[in-house]
């Protein structure tokens, strides 16, 4: 049995990595996934300068997931971009860069420097980035969203895709669909976490940012997750590919989004709960489950959901 992948004809020896903003703020935490069993990492969205981010606790973990209202807190771009690109020389490995910036000038301007460098990996370019003040998250925006991609896709020729928030609608679905096949994307990253959600403890909000709203990750987001995984699976044109985020903690829930259609799979509230290690054991428990289903590789069922007569 191998869980090896491809995408965007970048080979990765294995379909798991973590979800960005999880163990991959600094070279002590990549270096940690770098040594794992997963296939590669990517790294804490990116602003063009550093970023304390929001005051503490703005991350809590509940037994059947997270809330988080981190605000972005990186070490800038130059930061991740210096650090990733010796480390590829060194491993040969295709790793993730994250970004989003608060403007489109400033996404811009890293994705400018970016294509300058000799950075040989894939750029996450993170759409739950805010948008202007009163309107909704920028890939909650479509035509803002279609703007920047045509903009980006003007001069950016290394492999890129997008991390996207849930969407709950299928008119939200074929609408988001039409603007992605817009563009020479290596894939979606289907999804973020479920934003602005409230989690108490007693009668109290958990973290201190935004009166206690966050963005909800774990068991709560799993069938938003494969849901998305699939819709995107389903529209997208086939060069495209499928990342699937959320809800995965066991074997079987990396063989779920793999079934829904993703060609990668990344763990992010698991991952802060378990450390590292659960890379080893959610690749020991998907290797079994494909050993009794008699599956060779992640290709024999990826996108093979099936569906009721
Ligand atoms: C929510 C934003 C701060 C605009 C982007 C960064 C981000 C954060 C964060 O840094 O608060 N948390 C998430 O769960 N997903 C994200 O994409």
């Amino acid at each position: 049995v191998l869980l090896n992948t491809t995408i965007a004809g970048y080979e990765f020896d294995n379909c798991l990595m973590n979800a960005a903003g999880v163990c991959c703020y600094d070279h002590e935490e990549l270096t940690m996934v770098d040594q794992s069993s997963a296939g590669t990492f990517v790294t804490k969205s990116a602003t063009k300068t550093s970023r304390e981010g929001n005051p503490l606790p703005r991350y809590q973990a509940v037994p059947l997931g997270s809330i988080n209202s981190m605000g972005l807190p990186n070490l800038g771009l130059d930061y991740y971009l210096d650090y990733v690109r010796q480390l590829e020389k060194q491993t040969k490995k295709t790793y993730f860069l994250s970004m989003t910036g608060l403007s489109k000038e400033e996404t811009l301007e890293m994705l400018k420097q970016v294509e300058l460098s000799d950075f040989k990996g894939m750029v996450e370019l993170n759409l739950s980035c805010p948008n202007v003040p009163g309107k909704p998250q920028l890939a909650y925006d479509l035509p803002t969203t279609e703007n920047l991609l045509t903009e980006v896709f003007a001069f950016f020729t290394k492999p890129l895709g997008v991390k996207l928030p849930p969407y709950f609608d299928i008119a939200h679905f074929d609408a988001a669909a039409e603007v992605y096949n817009k563009f020479p994307l290596a894939f979606v990253n289907c999804v973020n976490s479920i934003g602005n959600g409230l989690i108490i403890n007693d009668e109290t909000v958990v973290i201190k940012p935004k009166n206690g709203f966050g963005g909800i990750g774990g068991d709560y987001i799993k069938p938003t997750a494969l849901a998305n995984v699939h819709a995107f699976y389903q529209r997208l044109k086939p060069s495209i590919k499928i990342i699937g985020t959320g809800g995965v903690k066991t074997g079987r829930d990396v063989f779920e989004h793999i079934l829904c259609g993703a060609s990668m799979v990344q763990v992010g509230t698991a991952l802060e709960k378990e450390g590292v290690e659960i890379f080893a054991r959610l690749s020991q428990e998907l290797t079994e489950i494909m050993q009794e289903k008699g599956y060779q590789t992640i290709e024999d069922f990826r996108g093979k959901l099936q569906y009721l007569a």
